[in-house]
């Protein structure tokens, strides 16, 4: 009976894809993934090639020393790893830091009642490795892993301890044939191939303990219990002393030497205050400090300056006149008491001006003239700038009113509006700024701002929801969520439909499918959970908003029409996604169908068939007949197990909506798969713009009630207010005004969104501004995304060939989709999903691509020249994308007629569609969607009549310059060439 390799590779305990090349090395061709099968003969031959290769591996020799009469040898088992792991090609495989609860065997568990651990063959250094059993072979020079890297010492181990003395003496050489014998037949010599294995897979640097005997826990560790690989290989290497020795010196131990703490005395008590607390002699008032914030001196400096002034009134005073006109000031304490006349008149005005306060007069310089000003109580005059001090450092909540911005900032209201005018901004006070505007303006200011987007409930509770990580514990495997894909009426429904065994084909409405439909079924007590769309662009617009909700999807082909444009589409949709491919090679019953011409057509598509030497696998199928159907369930439960699904049922249940209607009757309808966690009736949910509380729950297939669906499960779900969009992600909440404020908030975007028009796709002026930024610093190679349209197939060839040879440390090229033809909703559609640039060469999009690429802001280039192609990709990896040509487009009209006039030329008889036809301008031709040249318009009518301008609805004579094979249903495209300085240049 046939094996596939994945099977035969855990038979013989392998790593899949190892094994897969070692069925190349032995000589097995067209094998190339861990799916393909091996017939008998085939599998025999690997078998027999690895344990002839066993033998012939020089390393086994030493091993062969273990005998099962002694259990305890210098052995070092190493746990398997987790599968995902090992599927990682070269990784160096260590056991498991914390093994799984299911992995755990009891102590003392026997060999026949728990299943066999699985036990990697040891690696042991020359040093560590016992006597060989022929000496003449060289033991390994370069041993890849040391024991005590594969094999962590147990808490019990003290890595100080020495060497005890071995446990069972290493089997004489002439034993080992009769050991290898007996163990051998234990195990059917599975570990000698593992060990054959990794002695070929290290080149032979890697030496085995036992090619031919069972490597049992047990036995490495003696009757069950855990020892210290240290400690097995030192005892080991007691046998040889010297060598001993020299390996433990050569080996560091861990020795955990705790210091110890220093004996610190007890901290003293602070000294008790003995008196009142001190208290400070000078206090500043607050005139003191007012007027050092304008620029006055220090308080010392004035002192100094009214002590000087003090003296020189002294001298004054004690009969010297006053020349300088200035006021006298006499000290209170000199003043003479008493005095009469003149002299009583100037202390009398001295003493008024004084105030009568009995406080100093401390002069009458400009100083001391300011600082009575700012004595005088101040009077608040309208209009005067009460705005917070202005600061430096801005921190501001978005959104930000230009009223917040103000008082965040403590710039005036008035210089902030002459700011924006400045800016061409005509906005009142309570107007909200974005971002840019709030940036912009605080540069104009000359502020430094740091913009914080206020913390919402979405970011508190969704995003912690989805970036909650479930402990690998409470992990279980889950079904894998499978979607169709393929060409229209390749047979997807009818697939689906025989695995679960429906008939939904006859009910659709001319035979297309027109809703997405998800249905769970179990197969051997397996589930697997099938998802047929309608088209790809609804799986590509479920992916664009974020919700990849394919594990892996089946390309369908028909094996009568092979690949059509819909199945190229679908194959990068599906390579975009980045998910596991198979292909159902469909209506195989017809007759005269060529398999190997569909397997060509799939490897030029970069789908290499498995039977091929490729990854792919294909499996022929006929929804007809029901061939292949077994196969083809079989293989996507491979798949999904080689891939290890998981979900924690345990948690708040989230996941995507398909789709959602209107029922009349019950409300809103929407079908949802649930990704992770169990969701149950009543829970509140939030999806999208929609919320409510979960009134039923309903099988997809079957229609029945349901109280719960867990991870992958498809259901129909009643309850929420409004229909969410396909593709929402929903999440179980446990407040409802939580989820209505969410829900509301989400809402309010979207239609701020829509009327803004708001998006963020990539173009080359921002992938060249990003790279230029370091913006994707973060990313090892930055990628852009590139959707090629070409008229023919070796045009294709050619740009391929051209964009090939960029190679560039910093940048990857990575081509979504190449196909020839115009460009579609579905290349726009893709790349608005996986942000990427489209390259149309010769050809135009069709309308509604057109509109929604405009709608969705996704750039498309158009070329006619290869090298403009590649130049244009060139400069803007190297940031120096010249000052372009644009071209404006301006309107197109349909040729409904035409007229060959001699001697004049053909003319086309014209009905404008779109824009308008300008005199002067260029016309591209295109035909059947390929643009077949563009010329300059030489004539324009209208009714005989020369005119400049034809607008949208009317018709028109346009007769071209240098061409005249214009035919009816050509379409003429009118642009203008202008010359557009780049934005950020
Ligand atoms: N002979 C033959 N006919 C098939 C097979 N599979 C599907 N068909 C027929 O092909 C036609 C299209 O099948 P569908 O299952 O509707 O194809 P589809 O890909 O789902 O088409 P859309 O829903 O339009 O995307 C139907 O008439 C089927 O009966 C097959 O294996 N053999």
């Amino acid at each position: 009976m046939p094996v596939r390799i994945y099977a035969l590779a855990k038979e013989l305990d392998l790593d899949s894809k190892d094994l897969v090349d070692l069925v190349k090395k032995a000589g097995i061709t067209g094998k190339g993934s861990a799916l393909a099968s091996l017939t008998d003969d085939e599998a025999q031959t690997v078998r027999d090639s690895i344990s002839s290769a066993s033998k012939a591996a020089p390393k086994a020799a030493p091993a062969a020393t273990a005998t099962k009469d002694a259990p305890a040898k210098p052995v070092a088992p190493v746990r398997d790893l987790d599968r995902a792991s090992t599927r990682r090609p070269g990784a160096i495989q260590v056991g498991r830091a914390k093994p799984r609860e299911r992995d755990k065997a009891p102590a003392g568990d026997t060999e026949s009642k728990r299943p066999a651990p699985v036990l990697r063959t040891p690696v042991l250094k020359p040093a560590e490795t016992p006597a060989p059993a022929e000496p003449a072979e060289p033991a390994s020079p370069k041993p890849e892993v040391r024991l005590k890297d594969v094999m962590p010492a147990t808490p019990k181990e003290k890595p100080s301890e020495p060497a005890s003395p071995p446990l069972a003496a290493p089997t004489p050489p002439a034993k080992a044939p009769a050991a290898e014998k007996e163990s051998g037949k234990q195990d059917g010599g599975r570990a000698s191939r593992i060990a054959d294995r990794m002695a070929s897979n290290s080149g032979g640097r890697v030496v085995p303990n036992r090619p031919g005997g069972p490597v049992r826990r047990e036995n490495l560790t003696g009757g069950g219990k855990m020892r210290s690989l240290d400690r097995a290989s030192s005892r080991a290497s007691s046998d040889k002393p010297a060598e001993g020795a020299k390996a433990r010196k050569r080996e560091p131990r861990i020795k955990v030497n705790l210091a110890q703490l220093p004996s610190a005395p007890a901290p003293a008590a602070p000294a008790a205050s003995s008196g009142p607390a001190q208290k400070p002699d000078i206090k500043l008032t607050r005139d003191v400090i007012e007027g050092h914030k304008q620029g006055m001196k220090a308080p010392l400096a004035r002192l100094e300056k009214d002590d000087a002034e003090k003296k020189r009134n002294k001298k004054e005073a004690t009969g010297s006149p006053d020349f300088t006109g200035r006021k006298k000031i006499i000290d209170e304490d000199e003043k003479p008491r008493g005095k009469k006349g003149l002299a009583g008149m100037a202390s009398a005005r001295a003493e008024r001006a004084r105030g009568g306060g009995g406080r100093r007069v401390i002069g009458t310089g400009d100083q001391d003239r300011s600082q009575l000003r700012r004595n005088r109580p101040r009077i608040r005059r309208k209009g005067t700038n009460t705005a917070a001090p202005r600061k430096e450092r801005v921190q501001l909540e978005l959104p930000c009113t230009v009223r917040s911005f103000c008082e965040a900032s403590g710039v005036s209201m008035s210089d902030v509006m002459k700011a924006l005018m400045g800016m061409g901004m005509m906005i009142n006070i309570n107007s909200e700024m974005d971002l840019e505007t709030a940036e912009l303006v605080a540069t104009e200011l000359g502020i430094d701002i740091e913009l914080k987007a206020a913390e919402s409930l979405e970011d508190e509770l969704i995003t912690e929801l989805e970036t909650q990580e479930d402990n690998a514990d409470s992990l279980v495997p889950r079904a894998p969520i499978v979607t169709f894909l393929g060409h229209v009426d390749h047979g997807k429904t009818s697939l689906l439909d025989y695995l679960i065994g429906i008939n939904v084909v006859k009910g659709e409405a001319g035979g297309i499918t027109q809703h997405i439909r998800a249905y769970n079924i179990e197969k051997d007590g397996r589930g697997v959970t099938f998802v047929d769309t309608p088209g790809h662009e609804a799986f590509t617009e479920m992916r664009a908003r974020g919700a990849n909700v394919t594990d892996i999807a089946v390309l369908v082909v028909a094996a009568d029409d092979g690949i059509m444009p819909q199945t190229e589409e679908a194959i990068s949709h599906a390579k975009a996604a980045e998910v596991p491919i198979v292909v159902a090679l469909n209506k195989i019953d017809l007759e005269g169908v060529d398999p190997n011409r569909v397997m060509t057509q799939l490897t030029e598509h970069g789908l290499t068939p498995s039977e091929w030497g490729g990854d792919v696998e294909i499996v022929k199928t006929s929804a007809t007949t029901g061939e292949g159907m077994d196969e083809l369930l079989e293989t996507l439960l491979t798949v999904a197990e080689l891939n290890e699904y998981s979900a924690n049922p345990d948690r708040s249940a989230l996941g995507v909506c398909l789709e959602a209607e209107q029922h009349g009757d019950k409300g809103v309808v929407a079908k949802l798969v649930v990704q992770n966690g169990t969701l149950r009736v009543g829970d509140i949910i939030v999806c999208g713009p929609a919320h409510g509380r979960v009134r039923s729950l309903h099988n997809t297939l079957t229609g029945k009630p349901i109280t719960e669906a867990g991870p992958s499960v498809p259901v129909s779900l009643t309850g929420l207010d409004t229909p969410p969009g396909a593709g929402d992600r929903f999440h179980v909440l446990q407040d409802i005004s939580q989820a209505r404020e969410i829900a509301g908030t989400r809402e309010d975007e979207s239609s701020r969104q829509s009327l803004s028009g708001i998006t963020t796709k990539v173009s080359f002026d921002s992938f060249q501004d990003l790279l230029a930024g370091g913006n994707l610093a973060g990313e090892e190679r930055a990628k852009l995304n590139l959707i090629i349209r070409a008229d023919a197939r070796g045009s294709l060839e050619a740009i391929d060939k051209e964009l090939s040879k960029f190679d560039h440390p910093e940048v990857e090229l990575r081509v979504l989709q190449r196909a020839v033809g115009g460009i579609t909703l579905a290349d726009v559609t893709l790349a608005s999903a996986s942000d990427a640039v489209i390259l149309g060469f010769n050809v135009i999009p069709d309308e509604k691509a057109r509109q929604l690429a405009d709608q969705r802001e996704i750039e498309i280039r158009r070329y006619n020249v290869i090298y403009k192609l590649t130049d244009d990709i060139r400069m803007m990896i190297e940031g120096r994308l010249k000052p372009e040509e644009r071209v404006v487009e301006l309107g197109r009209a349909l040729v409904k007629q035409v007229f060959n006039i001699s001697r004049v030329g053909t003319i086309a008889g014209c009905y404008v569609a779109q824009g308008s036809i300008v005199r002067g301008c260029r016309i591209r031709v295109s035909r059947d969607g390929r643009v077949i040249g563009e010329y300059p318009l030489d004539t324009l009518r209208r009714i005989k009549e020369d005119v400049k301008e034809v607008p949208r609805g009317m018709e028109c004579g346009i007769r071209l310059a240098g061409f005249n094979d214009i035919k009816q249903d050509d379409v003429l495209e009118a642009y203008r060439i202008e010359e557009v300085a780049r934005k950020l240049d």
